[in-house]
């Protein structure tokens, strides 16, 4: 499938500081790409590029193949957030909307069947500085939506919402996508990442670390972990074949991570009658490991290069 949005070799130095190094990847329609990485990795810096907030030093970005791109077909919701203050809430969504010449009756429409959606039924008269900050994220995230863009940027959508907000957020992510818009979002909540995202672009330092579809990063990075509740001693399990390390989580519980080449079912035949099982259960790692392993791989790379982690 064409992609909707192609980054090509992007990069972007600050004073001599390269933040971000040769960063290439697609956003395809249908689908929700997520770019992560530590703070200061560069996530931001590549989505203000591909806005046109920041000029690139080098690389280049396009809509549909097209260079100009074409602002009244994305849909942003910027990592700063914050609208105009003393505005009513409809009045806002009103004049974002017609900045991407949307009919009146249709964006008051639309609007209106979003504030019902997440929950702000009554709000429209009410003025942006009286809202909370959840409420107000609501509110620019319905703006970057409303004009039916075909391509979703969201910078951080997840953060400072509650839980039944995050839930009401994903469920429309979701459905946008399906519905055909192509989607990329940055965020640290690796849980929603790993539940929404197809693919995944994670840059480290302003380079990229891995990059492809959630199913083979979790092939290729995501070891399997075997959770055993029993009454055992954890050198016993350590000494377990393919056992690389043994996390316990309570007196009963361990988690014994496995080696990356090891075949579970031959694993589990060969299983010693010693071992005390009361529940087992054997996972990949989630998403939220993977990320740590990379992060704190790199930073102990770095500290053997005596060069101080950002
Ligand atoms: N306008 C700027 N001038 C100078 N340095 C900048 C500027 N904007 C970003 N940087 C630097 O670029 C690097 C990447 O920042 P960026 O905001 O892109 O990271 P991020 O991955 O979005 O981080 P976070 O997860 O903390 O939001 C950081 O070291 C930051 O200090």
């Amino acid at each position: 499938m064409e992609p909707i949005l192609r980054v090509s070799h992007l990069s972007k130095t600050f004073k001599d500081k390269k933040v971000i190094d040769d960063i290439s990847f697609e956003v395809r329609k249908d689908e929700i790409m997520a770019i992560l990485g530590p703070n200061g990795a560069g996530k931001s810096t590549t989505i203000r590029n591909i806005m046109g907030i920041m000029v690139p030093d080098e690389g280049s970005v396009s809509f549909l193949n097209d260079r100009n791109i074409p602002r009244h077909k994305i849909g942003y919701l910027p990592e700063e957030r914050g609208l105009y203050k003393n505005v009513k809430v409809m009045d806002i969504l009103l004049y974002l909307a017609d900045l991407k010449d949307v009919p009146r009756k249709k964006a008051k429409s639309r609007a209106l069947d979003y504030l019902r959606k997440f929950d702000l039924v009554g709000m429209e008269n009410v003025s942006v500085e009286e809202l909370s900050k959840g409420m107000g994220q609501k509110v620019q995230f319905i703006a970057a939506i409303l004009h039916e863009p075909e391509l979703l940027i969201l910078d951080e959508p997840f953060s400072g919402l509650d839980p039944v907000s995050q839930e009401l957020f994903k469920d429309e992510i979701r459905q946008l996508a399906a519905d055909g818009t192509g989607i990329l979002l940055s965020s640290h909540q690796m849980n929603l990442v790993e539940e929404i995202c197809d693919r995944l672009f994670l840059i480290h330092r302003g380079q990229k670390v891995i990059d492809g579809s959630m199913d083979d990063v979790k092939r290729r990075y995501a070891n399997f972990k075997c959770t055993i509740r029993g009454k055992n001693e954890i050198h016993q399990l350590k000494e377990l074949p393919d056992v690389q390390r043994v996390d316990e989580k309570d007196d009963n519980t361990f988690i014994l991570y496995l080696s990356k080449h090891v075949h579970i079912s031959r694993w589990l035949r060969q299983f010693p009658e010693h071992v005390d099982i009361d529940e087992m259960s054997v996972d990949r790692i989630s998403l939220h490991e993977i990320f740590i392993d990379i992060a704190t791989r790199e930073q102990h790379l770095d500290q053997e290069e005596g060069v101080t982690y950002a």
